[in-house]
């Protein structure tokens, strides 16, 4: 019997030590179809997944209730790589992509083609040689379905983000018996046109037969792309719908249970002209998103935007001035000359910094929340110490209260302010980056993709709160930012970044033209010139 759904998962039920995080959840994907799984941090999407691909921290924290069935069968997959021989694909959110190979050899990573030699036919399969042109061909292929113009052999090291996603898709649809392909949050690391073309990429996979499960917190996406979406909150799923039924504003209201709606900033305040930050000729060398030579001023007081496309330098000035990677140039802060390729002194100078790379530069994944939130004020400025004379303690009371308190503020949900950071949905995991930040008390505040995975009420809580810390505290934030509409919605000027240069400073309310031709790199004079 032919069935009408490719994935049908029932009543699946799962806890965490006692902690339900699922309840009776139904999703049901047909073969070739967009289906788009959205809802709130911490609504439950990941653990939905996990059970899917049969994950270990599925299996060793107790398994799950429910039933999963693959093409009208009834399966019990024990592993990721049962998920795979199933045909069950992952498109990762962060790259898995070895930068010393070739574009071919990541593609094909752990499924290389052999061919038989005169040694490998006398002495057994171990000798083959690696099948380098039919695997050229094979990733030529995988890229031409995606309609991606870039050579097959060249390194991946150096490449743009955009493009190291393609590559990851190009491997998943490569695999011969791939029926359902799972993405969870592609877009958030890509500027809004990288968007598009993966976008375009989803469709033509789609078309081809392969159905998609497509995880997102952008709204916009949703509605432009998916043919059906499931709407989870708190772990129960609230209902299914199809995407041309439907709008970004009734699935706002779903997934958080009340309305939501972030506009452009209007005319700006009153911002003083003293200059905080006086950046010349700053370089940085950060791979993938070199600075080269900017000069930049801003004003104290002031929220200050950078935009630009992934891979054009954005990223890396903040960086560069954090002193994470190396720079070179003169940036005074106050009038004086801050020492670059120094953190340390940085942070004690009164910056503060949210990376964008929140596992790698942000937590401690295996500590609590709380120790998290003021790991670098006690380390920096040597806050939440009792002082004891001869040794210091850490001020526990006092760190538990303050901590509570930023949970609330930030709506963090978690079980406890002991609970490892490890063990938070991802949105809620950035949210304690930003409380970090936030407890240094800095007088400029650098936050990289403040709202990256982050669903649209938190998008708009921290927004908020950004907003809330420069008119109360006076704090100068700097805001870098893939998504064009959020830091339009709190930025007083918006600098673009291509080709690791200025392309120009916009005002939140200049035109989408403007913003989209500074970010093609065409400068604002010609953009002047063609409007006059
Ligand atoms: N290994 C774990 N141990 C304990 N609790 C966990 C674990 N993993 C997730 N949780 C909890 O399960 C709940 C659902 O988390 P999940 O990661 O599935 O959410 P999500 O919808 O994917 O969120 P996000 O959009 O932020 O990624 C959260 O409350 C989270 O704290």
């Amino acid at each position: 019997m032919e069935c009408d759904y490719l994935l049908e998962m029932k009543n699946i039920s799962k806890n965490y030590s006692g902690n339900q995080v699922l309840k009776d959840v139904e999703l049901k994907v047909k073969p070739g179809e967009i289906h788009c799984l959205v809802g709130e941090n911490g609504a439950g999407k990941s653990t939905l997944m996990n059970i899917l691909f049969g994950m270990g921290v599925i299996h060793n924290t107790g398994g799950f209730e429910g039933e999963v069935y693959f093409e009208g069968e009834k399966v019990d997959v024990k592993s990721p790589k049962e998920a795979m021989q199933l045909g069950i694909g992952m498109v990762h959110q962060e790259f898995m992509l070895i930068p010393e190979f070739t574009i071919t050899e990541n593609i094909k990573l752990n499924r290389e083609i052999l061919k038989d030699n005169l040694v490998s036919r006398a002495l057994g399969e171990k000798l083959k040689t690696v099948d380098f042109k039919r695997m050229n061909k094979d990733a030529r292929k995988a890229l031409d379905t995606l309609e991606i113009n870039i050579d097959e052999w060249i390194k991946v090291a150096g490449l743009p983000v955009g493009h190291m996603q393609f590559i990851e898709i190009a491997r998943e649809i490569d695999k011969q018996n791939v029926k359902l392909l799972v993405f969870d949050e592609p877009t958030a690391v890509l500027a809004e046109s990288e968007a598009k073309n993966l976008l375009t990429a989803m469709k033509k996979i789609a078309n081809s037969g392969i159905a998609i499960l497509f995880i997102t917190h952008r709204l916009d996406e949703v509605i432009s792309i998916a043919d059906n979406v499931t709407i989870l909150r708190d772990g129960v799923r609230v209902c299914n719908k199809r995407a041309e039924e439907t709008d970004v504003g009734e699935l706002a209201e779903l997934m958080v249970g009340r309305k939501i709606d972030i506009q452009n900033k209007q005319a700006s305040k009153n911002i003083s002209q003293e200059i905080i930050l006086d950046i010349k000729n700053l370089y940085v060398d950060m791979p993938g998103e070199r600075v080269k030579g900017i000069d930049l001023q801003i004003r104290k007081g002031e929220i200050f935007g950078i935009g630009g496309l992934a891979g054009q330098g954005k990223i890396g000035l903040a960086n560069g001035i954090m002193g994470l990677y190396p720079s070179k140039g003169e940036v005074l802060y106050n009038g004086e000359e801050l020492n670059l390729n120094d953190t340390k002194n940085t942070l004690k100078k009164g910056f503060a910094f949210v990376s964008e790379n929140r596992k790698n530069v942000g937590l401690i994944l295996d500590e609590s929340i709380e120790l998290n939130m003021i790991f670098t004020a006690l380390n920096i400025k040597e806050q939440f110490l009792i002082n004891l004379g001869l040794f210091k303690l850490k001020n526990f009371t006092k760190i538990k209260k303050y901590s509570m308190k930023r949970i609330k503020e930030l709506d963090i949900r978690c079980t406890s302010s002991r609970q490892h950071v490890g063990r938070l949905s991802g949105g809620n995991q950035q949210k304690v980056c930003i409380a970090r930040a936030l407890t240094q008390e800095p007088d400029v505040l650098f936050v990289s993709e403040p709202t990256r995975g982050i669903d649209i009420g938190a998008k708009k809580l921290v927004l908020d709160l950004l907003l809330k810390l420069n008119e109360e505290l006076g704090m100068t934030i700097i805001m870098t930012s893939s998504e064009l509409a959020e830091v339009r919605s709190i930025a007083d000027r918006i600098a673009i970044i291509s080709e690791g240069k200025l392309a120009g400073i916009l005002k939140p309310s200049d035109t989408n033209k403007k913003f989209g031709l500074l970010m093609s790199g065409i400068p604002l004079n010609k953009i002047m010139e063609e409007e006059a």
